[in-house]
C-alpha cells in the first residue's frame, strides 16, 4: 500500500472544499440520525450494505440480522456501514416470475452504488437471482466489492425422509398424481424441507450460484456453503464487513477478479457440484456486464467432461449440511485444483489466489464430496444442443437416470439418441389444462414440450419445463417423459429436460413451428434437436407464422421486453454491458443542487 492513502470517492460528498454549500447539506442529512462529522470527515471508507433480505423475501431475510454483524466488521476495519435497501427477488413469491426482476434489481443497485457516496459494498446474496443480479450491479460500476451468502437452510425431514427444497415439490407431487398421499400430507411434507432460515437446502440454484459467487472469487473462501443458522454464518459476515474496508484501500475491484480464467473455474465447478441449469444465463449475465467474452457452448466445451463430485439433491441425496460438514465448496476447489481444472492463479476478494485459499482443502466425508476417482457421475456437465428448434438449449447431463437412459438412449446402434411425437403446450396453464386429457394418446414415446415461456414470452422465463407426465402414466410407474422448453425449471428438479431454449417461441424461434404430433430427435452425441421435417415444409410454416400478440401488465415489464434478449446471451439488458467500470470512467456523478 502507498503511504499517501488515495482520497475516496465518498469525500466527494463529505468533505469537498471546492464546493462547501454542497458538501454542508450532503452531511447534515446524514448526521440527523446520529452519525458524526468525525466519522464522515476523517477519511473513514464509507461501505454500503446492498440489504435483500425483507419479509417479502423469506430466503434472504436473515441478512436483516446479519447485517449487524457486517457492520461490526466494518467498524472494527475502521470503516462506516451504510445498510440500503435492494428490490426484493423471492423466486417462490414473486409473480408472473422473479426471472423479471432480476434486471430490475441490477438496474436499482448500479444507480445506488454509482449515485451514493459509497467506497466499497457488501452484495447480501441468497435466493436465485439475488446473487447475479448483485454481481451484475458491482460489474457495472466496478468499486470494491464482496459476496455475502446467507446460506442454506437447515436440513429438511418428513416422516423420517430427508426431504430437500424444491426437490420435494417434484416428488410429492408425482405421489399426489399417483394417489400415495392426500392434499393435507401433500403440504405437510413439502413444508418439512423448509425447517429455518436460509435459502434451498438442496443444489437449487440459490446454492448453485452462491457457490458460482464464490468459484468466481467474490466471496470469502467457505462462505457459500454455510448454513444459514450456523455461528459460521454470522462470524463470516464479520470477517466479510472487515475484508470490504482492506479492499477499498487496495482498490481490489470486480475489474480484477472478474477475468475469463474466474468464469472458466465457475463453469468447471458448476459441474462437479451438479449445479442448477440456471447458472449458464446468470454467469453469462455476469459475464458480460465486467466485459469477459463467455459463450453459452463454453459450458460444454469446458465443462462438459468434468465429473460429479457432490453427493447433494437433486443430481445426488444429501442436502446442505451435510455438504458443509464435508468440507463445502472449498474442497471441491482443492480436488479440482488437485486434477489440473481449475486456475489455481485467479485471484480472489481475499487478496490471495484460488490455488492459495484452497489447494490444500479435502473432503472429510468420501460419500458427500466425492474424487475424481470415485465420482457420481463422468462427464457431468451441461449439453449444448442445437438444430431447427432452437440456436441453443442446455441439457444437465448430472440428472439424467438410469430409468431415463435405459428408456430412451440406450437403443442399440442408436445410443444417447431419442425420438418421440411432440405434444405442445402453449405455456403451463395449457399443460395444467389438458396434460390429463385422453385424446392426446400420451404414451412413452412422446416428448413433452412447452413455449412461450421465455424471457420475452412469458415474461422474465418460468420456470415450467420440468412436466410430470399424466397421472395415467405416473401410475404405470413412468414418472418421467423427456421435456423441451424455452422456459428454465428450478434448480432442483431432476428432470433431464432440454431447456433454456434460445431464440424463444414468442419472438420467432423454432419452436413456435412445432405442431403437435411431429416427431423430434435428439442425438446427444451430435448435440442436435431436430422436427424431423424437410426443409420446404418449415420454411412454408415459418412464412405462415404469427407471433402472438403480448399483453404487458406493468411498466417495467414494457421496458423489459423492449431491451431484454434471450437465455443463451444471459437475458441481460441488451443495452447495459456497454457501461463498464462506470465509477472510474465517469468518476463521480454531478452534484445535485
Ligand atoms: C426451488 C426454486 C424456487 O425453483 C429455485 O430456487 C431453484 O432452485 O431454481
Amino acid at each position: 500500500m502507498s503511504s499517501t492513502p488515495k482520497r475516496l470517492r465518498s469525500t466527494q460528498w463529505f468533505d469537498n472544499p471546492d464546493n462547501p454549500g454542497m458538501t454542508a447539506l450532503y452531511l447534515e442529512r446524514y448526521l440527523n440520525y446520529g452519525l458524526t462529522r468525525e466519522e464522515l470527515q476523517s477519511g473513514k471508507p464509507i461501505i454500503g450494505i446492498a440489504q435483500t433480505g425483507s419479509d417479502l423475501s423469506p430466503c434472504n431475510r436473515h441478512h436483516l440480522e446479519l447485517a449487524k454483524r457486517v457492520s461490526d466488521g466494518i467498524r472494527a476495519a475502521g470503516g462506516v456501514p451504510i445498510e440500503f435497501p435492494v428490490h426484493p427477488i423471492q423466486e417462490t413469491g414473486k409473480r408472473p416470475t422473479a426471472a423479471l426482476d432480476r434486471n430490475l434489481a441490477y438496474l436499482g443497485l448500479v444507480e445506488v452504488l454509482y449515485g451514493y457516496p459509497l467506497d466499497g459494498v457488501v452484495l447480501t446474496t441468497g435466493c436465485d437471482k439475488t446473487t447475479p443480479a448483485m454481481l451484475m450491479g458491482a460489474a457495472t460500476v466496478d468499486l470494491p466489492s464482496i459476496v455475502l451468502s446467507g446460506g442454506p437452510m437447515l436440513d429438511g425431514h418428513f416422516e423420517g425422509e430427508l426431504v430437500g427444497s424444491g426437490t420435494v415439490v417434484w416428488e410429492a407431487r408425482r405421489r399426489l398424481a399417483a394417489g400415495q398421499l392426500d392434499y393435507d400430507k401433500f403440504i405437510d411434507m413439502v413444508a418439512g424441507s423448509a425447517p429455518s432460515v436460509g435459502h434451498c437446502n438442496t443444489m437449487g440454484t440459490a446454492s448453485s450460484m452462491n457457490a458460482m459467487a464464490e468459484a468466481l472469487g467474490m466471496s470469502l473462501p467457505g462462505c457459500a456453503a454455510i448454513p444459514g443458522p450456523y455461528r459460521e454464518r454470522a462470524q463470516i459476515a464479520y470477517e466479510t464487513g472487515k475484508r470490504i474496508v482492506a479492499m477499498v484501500h487496495e482498490d481490489l475491484r470486480p475489474s480484477k477478479i472478474l477475468t475469463r480464467k474466474a468464469f472458466e473455474n465457475a463453469i468447471v465447478c458448476a459441474s462437479a457440484i451438479g449445479a442448477s441449469t440456471n447458472c449458464p444465463p446468470h454467469v453469462i449475465a455476469i459475464a458480460r456486464h465486467i466485459g469477459v467474452e463467455l459463450d453459452i457452448k463454453d459450458w460444454d466445451r469446458i465443462g462438459y467432461e468434468i465429473p460429479l463430485l457432490v453427493n447433494m439433491m437433486p443430481a445426488g441425496k444429501y442436502l446442505g449440511e451435510s455438504y458443509y460438514r464435508a468440507g463445502g465448496l472449498p474442497a471441491v476447489i482443492g480436488e479440482l485444483i488437485r486434477q489440473g481444472k481449475f486456475h489455481a492463479d485467479a485471484l480472489t476478494v481475499s487478496g490471495r489466489s484460488m490455488g492459495e485459499e484452497n489447494a490444500g482443502k479435502r473432503s472429510i466425508d468420501a460419500d458427500v464430496i466425492r474424487s475424481f476417482d470415485d465420482p457420481l457421475a463422468e462427464h457431468a456437465g451441461f449439453a449444448v444442443l442445437s438444430g431447427n428448434l432452437f440456436s441453443s438449449a442446455i441439457m444437465k447431463t448430472s440428472v439424467i437416470s438410469e430409468e431415463f437412459r435405459d428408456r430412451y438412449m440406450r437403443r442399440p446402434g442408436d445410443e444417447d439418441a431419442f425420438e418421440g411425437r411432440a405434444i405442445v403446450f402453449e405455456g403451463p396453464e395449457d399443460y395444467h389444462h389438458r396434460i390429463n386429457d385422453p385424446t392426446l394418446n400420451i404414451d412413452e414415446n412422446c416428448i413433452l414440450v412447452i413455449r412461450n415461456c421465455g424471457p420475452i414470452g412469458y415474461p422474465g422465463s418460468a420456470e415450467v419445463v420440468n412436466m410430470l407426465p399424466p397421472d395415467a402414466l405416473v401410475r404405470q410407474g413412468v414418472n418421467q417423459l423427456p421435456c423441451i422448453g424455452d422456459g428454465r425449471q428450478s434448480g432442483t428438479s431432476g428432470s433431464p429436460s432440454i431447456l433454456n431454449a434460445s431464440p424463444e417461441s414468442a419472438v420467432g424461434g423454432g419452436l413456435a413451428l412445432l405442431k403437435t404430433g411431429d416427431v423430434i430427435r435428439v442425438d446427444l452425441k451430435d448435440r442436435s434437436a431436430n422436427i424431423l421435417i424437410d426443409e420446404a415444409d418449415l420454411a412454408a410454416r415459418r412464412a405462415a407464422l404469427t407471433l402472438p400478440d403480448l399483453v404487458n401488465q406493468t411498466p417495467w415489464q414494457e421496458i423489459h421486453r423492449r431491451f431484454t434478449g434471450q437465455l443463451e446471451t444471459g437475458a441481460v439488458l441488451e443495452n447495459a454491458p456497454q457501461y463498464q467500470r462506470v465509477a472510474e470512467r465517469f468518476g463521480v456523478p454531478r452534484d445535485n443542487h
